[in-house]
Parts: C-alpha cells; structure tokens; sequence
C-alpha cells in the first residue's frame, strides 16, 4: 500500500489547520486557545483521509495518485472513495473533535481569581476526565453524528475538488498551483455547506450533559434543537465554517498535491 499519501495527508492537514483554527474557535470566542492540541489531531486524521481516499481510488481503478492525471478516474468512484476516507477517519478524529469542542466550549481557559476553576486544563486533562467520568467509550460521545456528516460530504469534497481541477486542466495535464488552490477552497466551503447542519447537531451531541440536555440521539437533538430554535439552528456558524474552509482546504490541497509531485 503506497504510503506517500498518508504522509503528505499529515503534513498538508498540519499546515492547512494553522490557518483554519483561529476561525474555528472564534465561534465560541475563542481564538487561539487549544491550537497545539488540534494540529497533531487533525495532522493525523487528514492522513488518514487523503490515505485511505488515494489507497481506495487505487483499489477500484488500479491508476496510482501520478497515473490519474493521464487516467483520470470517474466522479463515481472518486466519490466512493471519499466516502470511504470520510468514514474511516471518523474513527481517528471523534476523540479529538470531541476534545477540541469541550476545550474551545470553556470561555475562562485559566482559573482567575473569585471565578470557577476551568473544567478541563488541557487536552490530556480532558481525555483523562472523559474516561474517568463515562468510560473509553466516552471520548467518541457525537461519532454517529460525525458520520452522518463526513461520510457523505467528503464524497462531495473529492468530488468538486477532482471537477474544479478538470475544468481547468488541459487533459492529461497536472493542474497549476492556483486550479488547485480555488478547486481544494471552493471543495472546503461546498463540503462544509453541506456538513453545516449535522455539524451543529454533532457539536450539541458533544456538549450534551454539560451546556446542553442529553439526548437520545441524533435524531432527538435534531427534533429538540428545531423545536426550541427553529430550522435556522441549523445553518448556525455556516458563515465562519464557509470563510474558514477557503484558505485552509486550498492549503490543504496544495500542499497535497506538492509533496506527492517531489515525493513521486
Ligand atoms: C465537510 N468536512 C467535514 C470536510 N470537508 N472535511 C475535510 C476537510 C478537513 C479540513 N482539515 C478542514 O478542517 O476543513
């Protein structure tokens, strides 16, 4: 199984959330806080991503990540494969998410005088409280949501980001730097468009018990959350997800894409 991909996976998922993170935490003013712990995490889980994706595409197709230029593969399969990546790194990413979403959710990062102590010091603080208070299966509290969401808008993401290049790729060719800059950020914001509403639903999931009830499920919170705020709670941060997912999925891509062209 080829490895380079899960390689520049890692590395371009690393340089894409430094970008990214200052405007994922600002939905929960949060700015800066808990950025070390995430550029690990996620470094991990978008090799994982781009791995498995690239490994699966190679496995219905039999082209490597070089030969798909001259041998492009159908949308089809492009989009099984990311559905597969999509599902896969659930498993990586749950704990992590999870951890970032408890982390960013804590407005007084530090203990000040006469105010509450923070719940969590850290990440490990947090994983070690999580299996302490509900057990290992704790840490993936919100994975059926997270499913639900990445599963098919991966699919997507591959899918607009492999159609963009195209249209603006003479055939047989590799894409420039700039397709593959506004093909990987338009394939950011399309993605996320669409992983909006189950990404509030999942956020909820995860704060159950602490800054909201515990459900039932997903479907439960969904009825509950629509209920008490109307459809509209589920469009909540698709603005911020939308600005935030441009640079970092263009970073992504391009980055991506580099290290496999010096790599193969
Ligand atoms: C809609 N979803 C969940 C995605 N498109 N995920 C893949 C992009 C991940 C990237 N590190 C980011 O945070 O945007």
């Amino acid at each position: 199984m080829p490895v380079e991909e899960f390689v520049a996976g890692w590395i371009s998922g690393a340089l894409g959330l430094v970008l990214g993170h200052p405007f994922d935490t600002v939905k929960l003013l949060g700015f800066f806080k808990g950025m070390s712990f995430p550029i690990a995490s996620i470094a991990v889980v978008n090799s994982v991503l781009f791995g498995v994706y690239s490994n699966t595409l190679l496995a219905l197709t039999a082209t490597s990540h070089q030969e798909r230029r001259a041998q492009p593969p159908s949308y089809a399969h492009v989009f099984l494969a990311g559905c597969t990546g999509g599902f896969v790194q659930v498993y990586c990413l749950a704990p992590f998410d999870l951890i970032k979403v408890r982390l960013q959710n804590q407005t007084e990062p530090r203990a000040r005088p006469g105010s509450p102590p923070p719940r969590y010091r850290g990440p490990v603080h947090c994983a070690v409280s999580i299996c302490q208070e509900e057990g290992p299966r704790g840490l993936f509290r919100g994975a059926w949501a997270l499913m639900l969401r990445d599963t098919p808008t991966l699919g997507i993401y591959f899918v607009t980001y492999e159609w963009l290049c195209r249209q603006s790729t003479p055939e047989g060719q590799s894409p420039s730097s700039a397709s593959v800059l506004v093909a990987g950020g338009f394939a950011g914001i399309v993605s996320w468009a669409v992983a909006t509403p189950l990404d509030v639903i999942k956020s909820r999931m995860q704060m159950a018990g602490l800054k909201h009830r515990v459900y039932r499920g997903v479907l439960d919170c969904m009825a509950s959350s629509v209920r008490q705020e109307g459809l509209g709670v589920f469009f909540r941060g698709l603005t911020i997800n939308s600005a935030r997912a441009f640079p970092v999925n263009a970073v992504t891509f391009l980055s991506y894409e580099y290290l496999l062209r010096w790599w193969g």
